[in-house]
């Protein structure tokens, strides 16, 4: 895409000068000869670059009050002044208020191009290096081998590059932002920007400010113009999150962006072209928030296009010794404490309990345990340092203060018990897969099959492990 750049002078000549040197180069220009039209032009479409005279004769603001103006509302665009005879001070002074760098009347083509190709550089720099600090704390791979992870690794990559919609569903702290993400990191818009919009969590009135932005008002220095998540999106990725908290109208407003790829910000009457991927995420039935009357048939087909499904964690319980030692790492990272291990007994009880909360509860839980599990730093974190509520789920014989239950019974009834719930537990920790779970205890799949049928276990028993030990 060429990169479009405002000139704003009062002179045509200089304008004229100014077009022709950079449409040689291949930039796209568009000129302005006062403030008002200057703002205004910058308003319909934020421009890559503005080359901005110091001093505009006949204009209602002079270059240093349309560069305050233009920085409000959006700092990000890179300015570049033009200073004639007796207005380098001003010049100088503009560079303090922000403006990138200045060139002197007269001046050659060789200048103008070196500052305008820089000023574009250092944007595009520092776009990237806040995108850069806005992933470093997020997770951007999925941890996990189960066979549900690797299928949905697989659809992620299939369907990043395409650019789709995408509509994520899955509990609560199951991963869809993660996999928001890695679409995005995966897509064409990878250097463009990654915008969120929690829907849940503004009221609808803010909502809308938040996503469509909102005009300036008469006076544009007291009540500038305010750029919304939509417009902040443009050339990357928007996520709208929880989406079925959007109320009614403000998802009819969404169904005309979706289909014209432009809006109009909150009273305001200008349309503003936008080229963004939306990804929306949900852990409601959509299906039955639209039987409800919650939900718009037709914004749930436009985002619809492809579903993925997030599944819960323990739908994939053998996931979760890689996501635990994942977080355990991540955490003694940010906090600085030592790393530690977690021992086969404390993995094999995570691997029984429910994880209401999901990975965000485990990921809280390893947070929590680097800094409060008893022990050396170098020991690993045993079952017994687990808190008492996750503990409680595990079946008798991951229990120690059970044990006496076992003692209680005679050698065969005791065995029987331990075999019963042992094999329960491996099952489990296996999301009820046979010859997984019979390689990992070492028995031919066969036996296994005949040893669960004269316990009385079938496969699809293993949650029953949960919780009634
Ligand atoms: N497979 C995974 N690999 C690594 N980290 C993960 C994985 N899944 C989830 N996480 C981490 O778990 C936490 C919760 O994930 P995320 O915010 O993506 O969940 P969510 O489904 O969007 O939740 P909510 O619906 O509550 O917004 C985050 O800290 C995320 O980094």
């Amino acid at each position: 895409m060429a990169h479009d750049i405002l000139i704003v002078d009062d002179e045509p000549d200089i304008r004229m000068l100014v077009t022709g040197i950079l449409r040689d180069e291949g930039y796209e220009t568009r000129e302005a000869a006062d403030s008002d039209s200057a703002i205004a032009a910058f308003r319909a479409r934020r421009p890559s670059l503005v080359v901005l005279d110091v001093w505009l004769q006949g204009s209602r603001l002079d270059g240093l009050g349309i560069l305050e103006v233009l920085h409000r509302e959006e700092p990000q665009v890179p300015v570049v002044m033009i200073s004639g005879h007796g207005t380098i001070e001003t010049a100088v002074q503009a560079i303090q208020q922000g403006a990138y760098d200045f060139i002197e009347k007269p001046f050659k083509a060789d200048r103008l191009l070196l500052v305008v190709r820089r000023a574009i550089e250092a944007a595009q720099l520092q776009r990237e290096n806040s995108e850069l600090r806005l992933r470093a704390g997020a997770e951007t791979e999925l941890i996990g081998t189960s066979p549900q992870i690797r299928e949905l690794r697989s659809a992620v990559e299939k369907v990043a590059p395409t650019g789709s919609r995408v509509l994520i569903t899955g509990p609560a702290g199951a991963g869809k932002e993660v996999v928001a993400r890695m679409l995005h990191i995966r897509s064409r818009r990878a250097n463009g920007p990654f915008m969120v919009l929690n829907c849940a969590t503004l009221n609808p009135a803010r909502l809308e400010d938040e996503l469509f932005g909102v005009e300036a008002g008469a006076d544009p220095l007291t009540s500038p113009r305010r750029a919304g998540t939509l417009e902040h999106a443009h050339g990357g990725t928007l996520l709208l999150d929880e989406v079925a908290d959007m109320p009614l109208e403000t998802q009819g407003k969404i169904v005309r962006v979706l289909q014209d790829q432009a809006f109009e910000r909150i009273g305001g009457a200008t349309r503003v072209k936008v080229d963004v991927r939306v990804i929306a995420t949900t852990n409601r039935d959509l299906g039955a928030e639209i039987q409800a009357g919650r939900f718009r048939e037709d914004l749930f087909y436009r985002l619809n296009v492809v579903p993925l499904r997030v599944p819960a964690l323990r739908e994939r319980r053998e996931d979760i010794p890689a996501l635990a030692r994942h977080f355990l790492a991540r955490s003694a990272e940010s906090s600085g404490l030592p790393l530690r291990d977690l021992s086969e007994d404390a993995l094999a009880v995570l691997q029984t309990y429910d994880w209401p909360g999901n990975v965000r509860q485990l990921r809280n839980l390893m947070d929590w345990l680097l800094i409060m599990a008893p022990g050396e730093p170098r020991e690993p974190i045993r079952a017994e340092h687990l808190p008492p509520d996750i503990g409680a789920a595990a079946p008798t014989v991951l229990r120690w203060d059970k044990s006496a239950e076992i003692m209680a019974l005679p050698l065969r009834e005791a065995r029987e018990l331990f075999e019963r719930q042992y094999l329960l537990a491996q099952l489990n920790r296996f999301s009820g897969n046979i010859s997984r779970t019979a390689s990992f205890v070492g028995m031919e799949r066969s036996a296994l099959h005949r040893k669960l049928k004269t316990l009385g276990v079938h496969a699809d028993d293993r949650v029953a492990a949960n919780g009634n030990g």
